[in-house]
């Protein structure tokens, strides 16, 4: 197996999931941006034989003369991408955060490997080019809704779904108004009441962008129209997503707020290992809660829709103004509904058209990139 991202959440997470089933799963090769440290010790404690760094600035950081002497080393963003390609790689698990990660989940998908997939970004950028490059249960989703949908649907025909219901925590600013969210710091945003994840995710589930991002990443895996997609505000976290049928019968997926479990689920599928994640005691669970997702307060979750629909290159050029203005709220360069502004003057002036190759989406990136510093006075 390949984890890439291996230091992040979601990578963390998978490293967990395999230290617990190494008798079923053995880790060949790990990837980093930047985290050498931790790179070093995951490459130790699992002989890896094969590490990427894609910032390869960070080679001569001390720490990775610590690597085992038998472990070959990978340089810059291409080494990522090989990863997902090598012979003695057969599952592959893309936990990259952004756009970037495209290029592997491309490359894993053309190699034949069966892919365990986190990176939201690439699917809503290039669902048009990867999905026909996936063979049945050759792509496994990741995130918890998906994987929820996914189960939900295991032994069902594709025809027989009606909608699907997506659920939505409503993040750390539920109920809050506009000029209320005006005011927010990246620290309060970074608060997710239910789940503990990378920043950059926690930013976009403050705006709902997440939830757009979900509803697009939706669309291309179980290929159901975008207005078929409903986000129900659940702000428990427990119910992960719903499946509605053509006979009115609903589905749900339930568990507590562990991403181990959809994880571990896409490595196991069409298995289940045991797991000793914490149980819910769903008597002590009596006051679960629905309402309807506020897309006149929370733009982006309107964006992303649109986009959705229009389809074409505007999902990539609103994921990639995001990705700025998501990292200059961070930053503290810009305000919270700055966010959504940016992103949807990128989106007004973007020429759509379809999609048709990985390199036209790269340039895609490039220039919605750019304008969104523009539209927030940024040089990021
Ligand atoms: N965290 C979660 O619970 C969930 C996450 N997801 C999705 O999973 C993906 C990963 O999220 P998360 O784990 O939270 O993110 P993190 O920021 O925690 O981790 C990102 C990982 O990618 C690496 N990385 C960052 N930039 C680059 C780059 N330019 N090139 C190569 N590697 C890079 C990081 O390395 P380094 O540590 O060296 O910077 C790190 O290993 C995202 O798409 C997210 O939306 C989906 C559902 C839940
Ligand atoms: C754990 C996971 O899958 C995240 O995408 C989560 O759903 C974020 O929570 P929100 O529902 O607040 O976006
Ligand atoms: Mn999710």
């Amino acid at each position: 197996m390949a984890v890439l991202g291996c230091t992040g959440s979601i990578g963390s997470q998978t490293l967990d999931v395999c230290r617990r089933h190494a008798d079923r799963v053995r880790v060949v090769a790990l990837s980093a941006n930047v985290s050498t440290a931790a790179l070093v010790r995951a490459a130790r404690e699992f002989g890896a034989r094969h590490v990427a760094l894609a910032d390869a600035s960070r080679a001569t950081d001390p720490v990775m003369s610590e690597l085992p002497p038998t472990c070959e080393i990978g340089l810059g963003e291409e080494a990522v991408t090989e990863l997902a390609e090598l012979p003695d790689v057969d599952v592959v698990v893309n936990a990259l955060v952004g756009f970037v990660g495209i290029h592997a989940g491309y490359a894993a998908l053309k190699a034949g490997k069966s892919l365990a997939y986190a990176n939201k970004e690439s699917v809503v950028c290039g669902g048009d080019l990867l999905m026909p490059l996936a063979s049945p249960g050759q792509l496994l989703p990741v995130d918890s809704e998906h994987s929820a949908i996914f189960q939900c649907l295991v032994g069902e025909r594709s025809e027989d779904v009606s909608r699907l219901w997506l659920t939505c925590s409503g993040g750390p600013f539920f109920g809050l108004s506009r000029d209320e969210l005006a005011e927010v710091t990246p620290e309060r945003a970074l608060a997710h009441p239910t789940w503990r994840m990378g920043s950059k995710i926690t930013i976009d589930s403050a705006t709902l962008m997440n939830k757009g991002l979900e509803v697009i990443e939706a669309h291309h895996l179980f290929q159901v129209p975008i207005d078929d997609i409903r986000v129900l505000v659940h702000r428990q976290s427990k119910i992960h997503s719903m499946v509605e049928f053509v006979d009115g019968v609903v589905k749900a997926q339930l568990g507590g707020s562990d991403m181990r479990a959809p994880i571990q689920y896409a490595l196991s599928y069409p298995e289940r290992w045991e797991a000793s994640v914490r149980r819910v005691d769903w008597c002590g669970e009596p006051d679960f809660t629905f309402d309807e997702a506020d897309e006149r307060t929370f733009g982006c979750l309107a964006l992303a829709k649109r986009a959705g629909r229009e389809h074409g290159t505007l999902p990539c050029a609103m994921n990639a103004a995001n990705e700025v203005a998501n990292e200059a709220f961070r930053r503290g360069l810009c305000g919270f509904l700055d966010i959504e502004r940016s992103v949807g003057a990128v989106m007004d002036a973007w020429d759509n058209e379809e999609v048709q190759s990985v390199e036209q989406l790269l340039e895609v990136d490039r220039r919605a990139r750019e304008m969104a510093r523009a539209q927030l006075g940024v040089a990021l």
